[in-house]
């Protein structure tokens, strides 16, 4: 398939672009930025510098490639920074994803898989969290996406022939297994990379945010997916979509793991025993979030090959080891 990958310099996107790539696609790849995973972007696939927002531009790209699905990463996704900062996440991942559709509409490129997210669900009612459970952000990150999310419903029932998915992630991480490609963001705050930092000697400790939760140990749980899973499941979810479609999948691999976990599956991993640091609560931080990742098993039959954080984080370390300083293109 022709497939458009949006945000393709980014972490999440340029694994999907490798893969994509390496499946037999016809991938092309936008980003605002030319730096970061740029690098990872291989010389032969077709790069365009280009802000999602401008659409007169966007129009030509997927005209002149015939383009058949976009994949749309392009996002901002942190959430402390979207408390402070709500405009450049409506901006950007909200508004950005409206002029992407009209762009869309107006090339007449009928199908979307959107980068969500489990920041929707905001404090859920109950864990594991169905695709069913109440969506109701606690940030301005989780509403810019779940803004998006009932654009594509509205956009979809007055576009009979249209198709999307809804993706919401879990915790993303780890590296591609080969090597090639990482995971650098700038200024780093996820906790598997900001763990590596620390095994590497780039920070003196790691600070675990909050002791107090109530969960078993009183650290904060996540639900961790391998990034090569994640964009597995993309384009499985891609080669499904039929006319009239609006697939909405969790994609975790519903195993709960503390701060606490992560930490001592690093150590491991690693083989270091890097330095750690009780610190206060992060603000906005949910204590508990864990997929239940059924609905796309029992519709499409994919689950997540990875189930063991440590061989999750033992991928992203072979790359941070061999890239100490990223992709050192700032
Ligand atoms: O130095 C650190 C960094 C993180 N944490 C904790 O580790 C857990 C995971 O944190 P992080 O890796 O920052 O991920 P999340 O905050 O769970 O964010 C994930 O989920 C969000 C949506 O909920 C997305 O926006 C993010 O991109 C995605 O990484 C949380 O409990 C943090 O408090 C620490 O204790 N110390």
């Amino acid at each position: 398939m022709k497939v458009l990958v949006t945000g393709g310099a980014g972490y999440i996107g340029s694994h999907a672009v490798k893969h994509l790539d390496e499946s037999g696609h016809d991938v092309i790849a936008v980003d605002n930025l030319s730096l970061g995973h740029r690098a990872a972007v291989a010389e032969h696939i077709p790069f365009y510098q280009t802000d999602i927002r401008n659409v007169a531009e966007m129009y030509e790209i997927l005209k002149d490639h015939e383009i058949e699905c976009v994949m749309h990463f392009a996002a901002f996704s942190q959430v402390g920074e979207s408390v402070g900062d709500p405009l450049k996440y409506y901006d950007n991942n909200t508004y950005g994803s409206t002029c992407l559709l009209q762009a869309m509409n107006e090339a007449g490129v009928k199908k979307l898989v959107f980068s969500s997210t489990c920041a929707t669900y905001g404090e859920p009612e109950e864990v594991p969290i169905a695709e069913t459970c109440k969506q109701n952000p606690i940030n301005p990150y989780g509403w810019s996406k779940l803004f998006v999310e009932r654009m594509l419903k509205d956009y979809a029932a007055a576009n009979k022939d249209f198709a999307y998915s809804a993706l919401r992630y879990f915790n993303v991480a780890g590296s591609a297994a080969d090597g090639k490609i990482g995971e650098d963001h700038h200024p780093e705050t996820h906790i598997i990379p900001v763990i590596l930092q620390a095994a590497l000697g780039q920070r003196d400790a790691i600070t675990i945010f909050g002791k107090d939760y109530p969960t078993p140990d009183g650290t904060c749980i996540r639900d961790y997916i391998h990034v090569e899973d994640l964009v597995d499941a993309h384009a499985v979810v891609m080669g499904a979509l039929q006319p009239g479609d609006a697939r909405i999948y969790n994609l975790g691999i519903g195993n709960g793991l503390s701060v606490k976990q992560i930490v001592d599956a690093a150590k491991k991993a690693t083989q270091i025993d890097f330095q750690v640091n009780d610190g206060d609560r992060r603000a906005g931080d949910p204590p508990m979030l864990y997929a239940n990742p059924s609905k796309i098993k029992e519709e499409l039959g994919w689950e997540a090959k990875y189930r063991d954080v440590e061989k999750i984080i033992e991928t992203a370390w072979r790359w941070f080891r061999a890239n100490p300083d990223g992709y050192n293109d700032r």
